[in-house]
Parts: structure tokens; sequence; C-alpha cells
């Protein structure tokens, strides 16, 4: 079944509901999608409600709720746990709904005035009357790169992550800044070292909670690793036939390893899930 965002209004009847509230989804055996009829009917304070595209061609809407709300048989589950486990398709519906749901919940006051927003029909925007101004969806562009040197490539460990798994190095984009500038200022920041030749090879929406990241090959040009005090906490150089615990599956970092190693070793190459 696939997933398609659309914009669709919440006074028609009928669809299937996604309860959400901050980066969770309520679920249970049959999955996170409700009859929203039923939902209605049942007594929950719903903070916001948004129709978001269509499963199939199934309507689908983001039911916003209070982290309290309990449904017999279900349980809250993290948007991290359906990118580590989830089916592609429900993954890019639950990844979009979060990041309607993050936008949602974080305006609606007005970041200039201070004053209540209101929804405007039609478009994904919270408007401001008070000051005309309008707040659409934030997205953070950040840059990720793979860092290489022949039959090796630099990973590195953030104290974040889990035990044991290394991964290229990533970073926010600064206002005013190129994303190429900024593979290098990170870069040369976190591990010390400067690069050349970078190669664009690929996008990937990341919704924790609004990156988008940009991901990069980039060839080694000079300088010995020197890692950023309290952002990385371990950084090497590995063999392509000697790697240590990788990323997920699902993530542009493992794809950027997995297609330079499929390079190197002359291995199909691997497909990038969107
Ligand atoms: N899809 C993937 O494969 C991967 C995605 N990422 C994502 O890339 C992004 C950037 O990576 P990091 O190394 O964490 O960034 P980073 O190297 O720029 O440092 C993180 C720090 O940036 C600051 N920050 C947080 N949100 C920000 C924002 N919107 N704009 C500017 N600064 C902000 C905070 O102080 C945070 O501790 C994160 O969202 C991370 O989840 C990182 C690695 C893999
Ligand atoms: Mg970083
Ligand atoms: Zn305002």
């Amino acid at each position: 079944m696939a997933w398609r965002n659309a914009f669709l209004d919440p006074a028609q009847a009928g669809g299937w509901a996604l309860l959400y509230n901050q980066q969770h989804f309520l679920a249970d055996s049959n999955g996170v999608l409700f009859p929203r009829d039923w939902i209605k009917r049942q007594d929950l304070e719903i903070v916001g409600e948004q129709g978001i595209g269509y499963f199939g061609e199934d309507a689908v809407y983001l039911l916003q709720v209070k982290p309290s709300t309990q449904l017999e048989g279900c349980s809250w589950q993290s948007l991290r746990q359906f990118m580590l486990q989830g089916e592609a398709e429900t993954f890019r519906m639950l990844a979009y709904a979060a990041q309607i749901g993050t936008w949602y919940a974080e305006h609606r006051f007005c970041g200039s005035c201070g004053a209540a927003t209101r929804q405007l029909p039609g478009e994904r925007a919270m408007r401001c009357d008070s000051c005309e101004s309008q707040h659409y969806p934030r997205i953070s562009p950040s840059m990720i790169v793979l860092v290489t040197r022949g039959d090796e490539v630099l990973l590195a460990r953030s104290p974040r992550f889990v035990t044991g798994i290394y991964s290229t190095l990533a970073g926010f984009v600064e206002p005013g800044e190129s994303v190429e500038h900024c593979v290098a200022r990170e870069v040369r920041e976190e591990v010390g070292v400067e690069v050349q030749n970078l190669q664009y090879i690929g996008s990937q929406g990341w919704p924790f909670p609004h990156s988008l990241m940009l991901g990069f090959h980039a060839e080694y040009a000079g300088g010995d690793i020197v890692m950023q005090e309290d952002e990385i906490e371990d950084a090497r150089w590995f063999r392509v036939d000697d790697l240590p615990p990788l990323p997920a599956s699902r993530s542009i970092a493992r794809y950027l390893i997995d297609l330079y190693v499929a390079c190197r070793l002359g291995l199909p190459e691997p497909e990038l899930q969107a």
C-alpha cells in the first residue's frame, strides 16, 4: 500500500485517524490507523486535527492528543521504532505525520507577537491575524558525509549513539552558508580533517524532528584526526572490508557507507529508501 501526502479538509467525515503526541503514535495489534468516526465517539481530548493524505485509497487524518491519552489495547510507540522496524510506506506516512504534528504543536501561538494562530484552510500554514504573519512547517537542512581515503572510510561515534555503532559525520547548515561550505566546516570542527572533491549523492527527509539530510561522499585532503570535545567520542579510519557495527539500514548514513563499499568491492549498488 502506497502513501501519498495530500491536503484534506477535516470537516469531512470518515477516513482513518492517527493519534499523535511528541514523536509517538498510539498503536494496537492492527497498527496505527483507527476508524476516525469511531475515534471521535471515544472520550478523547483532541488538541488539533489535520487531513494529511492517502494510504492506498484511504483518507488519513492526524489527531493531536494529550500524552496521557489511553485507549484499550493500545500503547504509545515511538517514530524511531517504526523507522527501525516498520514497513517502508507506513514509515513514510508516519514521518510526514510527525513533522506536521511538530509544526502544529510549535505554532499554536505566533512567534512574532504571541497571539493565538489559526490553521489556514487549504494550506499547510498557521496564520496570525494580529500581525498578519504565516508559519509553515520548518525543515532544517543538514549535511551528512562519508569521508573516504582509498579503501578506508572515516567513521565516528557520538556519545548519543547506541553502544558500538560508528557512523558518518553530520551537521546542521548555518544561516548564510552553502551546503558545500557546511560539509567542509563540520568535518573540520568534528574531526579536524580537510576534504576535497565533494560528490553529492542524494537526500533524505529525516523527521527527528525536521531535518533534510543532504548526503555526500568527500575525499580526504589532509590533517590528522582531532576529535571535537563533547560531540565526538571516537573517530577512526576503517577498511571497507573490516567495518564496525553501522547505523540502521533505512538511514542515508548507512546508504552512503554501503554505496562506497559496494563501489570499492565490486558489489551490487544498494538502494536509498526515501
Ligand atoms: N538520516 C541519517 O542517516 C542521519 C541523520 N542525522 C541527523 O542530522 C542532523 C544533524 O546532525 P548532528 O550531528 O546532530 O548535528 P550537529 O553536528 O550540527 O550538532 C548537533 C547540535 O546542533 C544543535 N542543533 C539542534 N537542532 C538544530 C537546528 N535545527 N539547527 C542548528 N543547530 C541545531 C544542538 O546544539 C545539537 O546538540 C540531526 O537531526 C541528526 O538526527 C545524523 C546522522 C545520520
Ligand atoms: Mg554532528
Ligand atoms: Zn503575530
